[in-house]
C-alpha cells in the first residue's frame, strides 16, 4: 500500500536495518535490497534517509526504476502533487499531451526563408512525440512536416511504444543474456495483430482474425510496417527483433505470397496468431549469399507424392523453435534454375536443429539445422518446381528493407544514449557535451542517420507505389546500397557510442547496456542479407542493367 511521506518521516529510515531513500519524490525501502545492490551497500547507506536522486541519476538509467518499482517503492513524499486517477483506458491510445509549438525566432543577422504559396495548402504537422531530442527520432515525431506519415501512424507509434516501454525495456537486457525472449512476447506479437501487418502487403484479413487496435486494416500501408520495426528496435537489441521478426518477416511472406491456397489456410492462421513458428532456411554451410550454388537436394519420390529432403543449413534466425521452415532446396541442375523452395514441416519427422553460439543477437536463436530423409508433400512447394530463384529474389528487398529499418534505429539508439549520457557525465570540469570533441561524434552520426532516413522513406514510399516485381527490378540496386549504407551508418554509431560511454559500454549491463549490445550486433546485420561488398556491388550493377533497359544513354 502506497503511504505518503514527509522529508522528516523518511530521515528516520536512516540505518542500515532500516534504509529509505528518495529518488524524484518517491520513496524507497531499500533495506533487504542493499544486499544484493550490484553497486554494493555502503553506497546505499551513505544516503539512508536523504534525497539521492542526484546520485541515483548519475549512475543509473530510466529501465532500473521501472524494473524495480513493484519490488521497492513504499510511498511518496506530502510535497509530490497527486497523480490524477487513471483514465479507463480508450478504445484508440490517446494522443499526445498537445505541446506547446515552440516558434524559433531568427537571431539578429540572419534571415529566415518566406513560406512560398504551397505552404499554406500543406496538412499540419503531427503533434510532438518522445523525448525531443533532436535526431534521437525522426524528426516528423518531433512536429516537423512529413508527407508520409499521418494521424494514423501517430496513433500506432503510440500504442507500440508503451508496449516496449512498459514489458520490453526494462527485461531486454536479462533476455538477451538469458538468449531467450519469452514465448509469451511472441504470442502478444500475434494478438497485437503485428505479425500479420509485417508481411510487406496489405493487412491479410482473410487469414487472421486479429486486428492491430490503432489502425484499421484497409488504412495498412508500408510506412506502418516500418514504424512497427522501427519501434521495436528502440529496445537496442538485434537479439530481440530478430526472435521475433527475424524469422517470421523473412520465411512467411514468401509461403503466403507463392504458396498453394490450400497450404496456406492451414498452416498461416496459426502462424499470425502466434501460435506457431515459421523461418526462412536458405544459407548452408558452404553456400551464403552465393543462393545459386546451394546442394540441399530435394528428391521427387517414385510415386511423385512427396519429396525426400537430404541436407544442412546454417545461421538460421529463429530455426530452433521453429515448427516451418521456407526451405530452398535444389531439385534440378546446377546453377539458380535448378533451386526450388519447400516449406518443410518439423512433424515430418528428420529434422534435427542445434543452436549456435554466436557473437551477437544472443536472443534470436541463430540455429544449425539438419535435414535427413525428410518427406515432404508436393503440395508444400513454395513457387513453381525450379523457378524458386524468383521467389527468393522477390523476398531479399524486403528482408533488406526489414534490416535498413533496424540499423536506422539501432543507430539512433546508439546516438540518443550518448547525448543523454553527454549531458550528466562530466569529465574535467564540464559535462562531457560541452566538449567539442564529443559534440563532432555526435555530429557525424546524426548526419548519416538523418541522411539514410530519408532515402529509407523515399525507397519505402516507391516499394508502396510499384508493383513487386517493379519494384524488385527498379528498387533492388538502390535497396542493396541503402542496405549497405545502413550497415555502415550503424556500425560507425555503434563505436562512436562506445568511445563516449567508455569503459561503461565495455561492461556488459548497467548505463552501457544497449551500446554493448549493439556493438556486438553490429556484424549480424553487415553480413546477412546480402554482405556489405556484395550490396554495393549489386547497387551499381542492378541499377545499370534496369537502366539500360529503360533506354540509357552512356
Ligand atoms: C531504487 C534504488 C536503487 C536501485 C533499484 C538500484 C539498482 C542498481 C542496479 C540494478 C545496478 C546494476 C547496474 C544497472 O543495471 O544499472 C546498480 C548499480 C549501481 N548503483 Fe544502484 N540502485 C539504486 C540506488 C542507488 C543509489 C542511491 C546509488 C548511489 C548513492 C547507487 C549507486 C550505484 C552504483 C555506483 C552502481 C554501479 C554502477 C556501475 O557499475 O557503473 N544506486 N544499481
Amino acid at each position: 500500500m502506497s503511504q505518503t511521506f514527509s522529508k522528516s518521516d523518511v530521515a528516520s529510515h536512516n540505518k542500515p536495518d532500516n534504509l529509505y531513500i528518495i529518488v524524484d519524490e518517491d520513496v524507497y525501502d531499500l533495506t533487504t535490497f542493499q544486499n544484493e545492490h550490484p553497486g554494493g551497500k555502503k553506497i546505499l547507506q551513505r544516503v539512508a534517509g536523504k534525497d539521492a536522486s542526484k546520485q541515483f541519476w548519475k549512475y543509473h538509467n530510466e529501465g532500473i526504476l521501472k524494473k524495480y518499482q513493484k519490488q521497492l517503492l513504499v510511498g511518496s513524499l506530502d510535497s509530490k502533487p497527486k497523480a490524477a486517477a487513471p483514465p479507463t483506458p480508450p478504445a484508440t491510445p490517446p494522443p499526445q499531451e498537445k505541446k506547446e509549438a515552440v516558434v524559433p525566432s531568427a537571431e539578429p543577422g540572419f534571415v529566415a526563408p518566406q513560406p512560398g504559396p504551397a505552404a499554406a495548402e500543406e496538412a499540419e504537422a503531427l503533434d510532438q512525440f518522445g523525448d525531443l531530442v533532436p535526431y534521437a527520432d525522426p524528426s516528423w515525431y518531433q512536429s516537423y512536416h512529413s508527407p508520409y506519415f499521418n494521424q494514423s501512424h501517430a496513433d500506432l507509434r503510440a500504442e507500440i511504444r508503451q508496449w516496449v516501454d512498459d514489458e520490453i525495456m526494462p527485461n531486454v537486457t536479462e533476455w538477451d543474456e538469458a538468449r531467450k525472449v519469452p514465448d509469451s512476447i511472441y504470442k502478444a506479437m500475434g494478438e497485437k495483430g503485428y505479425l500479420a501487418g509485417l508481411m510487406g502487403m496489405h493487412y491479410p484479413t482473410h487469414l487472421t482474425k486479429q486486428r492491430v487496435k490503432s489502425v484499421a486494416p484497409e488504412k495498412w500501408d508500408l510506412f506502418h510496417e516500418m514504424l512497427l520495426t522501427d519501434e521495436l528496435s528502440r529496445a537496442g537489441s538485434g537479439g530481440f527483433v530478430w526472435n521475433l521478426i527475424g524469422g517470421f518477416g523473412i520465411g512467411c511472406p514468401p509461403l503466403v505470397k507463392f504458396g498453394k491456397k490450400a497450404l496456406v489456410e492451414r498452416i498461416v492462421p496459426d502462424i499470425l496468431n502466434g501460435d506457431k513458428r515459421i523461418c526462412l532456411a536458405i544459407t548452408e554451410p558452404d553456400a551464403g549469399s552465393d543462393v545459386a550454388n546451394l546442394t540441399c537436394e530435394a528428391k521427387l519420390s517414385e510415386d511423385g507424392k512427396h519429396y525426400i529432403v537430404n541436407g544442412e543449413k546454417k545461421w538460421i534466425t529463429n530455426g530452433i523453435w521453429c515448427d516451418y521452415f521456407t526451405t530452398a532446396v535444389r531439385t534440378g541442375g546446377e546453377g539458380m534454375n535448378g533451386v526450388s523452395v519447400l516449406l518443410i514441416e518439423r512433424s515430418a519427422g528428420g529434422v534435427s536443429t542445434r543452436k549456435m553460439d554466436c557473437q551477437g543477437v544472443w536472443s534470436s536463436g541463430t540455429t544449425y539445422v539438419t535435414f535427413e530423409d525428410v518427406k515432404v508433400p508436393v503440395e508444400n512447394l513454395i513457387g513453381k518446381e525450379n523457378q524458386g530463384f524468383k521467389v527468393i529474389m522477390t523476398n531479399f528487398n524486403h528482408e533488406r528493407i526489414g534490416i535498413i529499418i533496424q540499423c536506422l534505429r539501432f543507430s539512433r539508439v546508439c546516438y540518443e544514449e550518448s547525448i543523454k549520457y553527454a549531458h550528466k557525465r562530466r569529465t574535467f570540469n564540464k559535462a562531457l557535451i560541452e566538449h567539442p570533441v564529443i559534440r563532432l561524434k555526435l555530429a557525424h552520426m546524426a548526419r548519416q542517420i538523418e541522411a539514410s532516413y530519408a532515402w529509407l522513406e523515399s525507397l519505402v514510399y516507391q516499394c508502396q507505389k510499384m508493383h513487386e516485381t517493379e519494384a524488385m527490378l527498379k528498387l533492388g540496386g538502390a535497396i542493396a546500397g541503402l542496405k549497405a549504407q545502413a550497415t555502415t551508418t550503424f556500425e560507425f554509431c555503434a563505436r562512436e557510442a562506445s568511445q563516449i560511454f567508455g569503459g561503461l559500454s565495455y561492461s556488459r549491463g548497467g548505463q552501457g547496456a544497449k551500446v554493448e549490445r549493439l556493438y556486438r550486433d553490429v556484424r549480424a546485420y553487415a553480413i546477412p542479407g546480402g554482405s556489405e561488398e556484395i550490396m554495393l556491388d549489386l547497387s551499381i550493377r542492378q541499377a545499370l542493367r534496369v537502366h539500360k533497359a529503360l533506354g540509357m544513354k552512356l
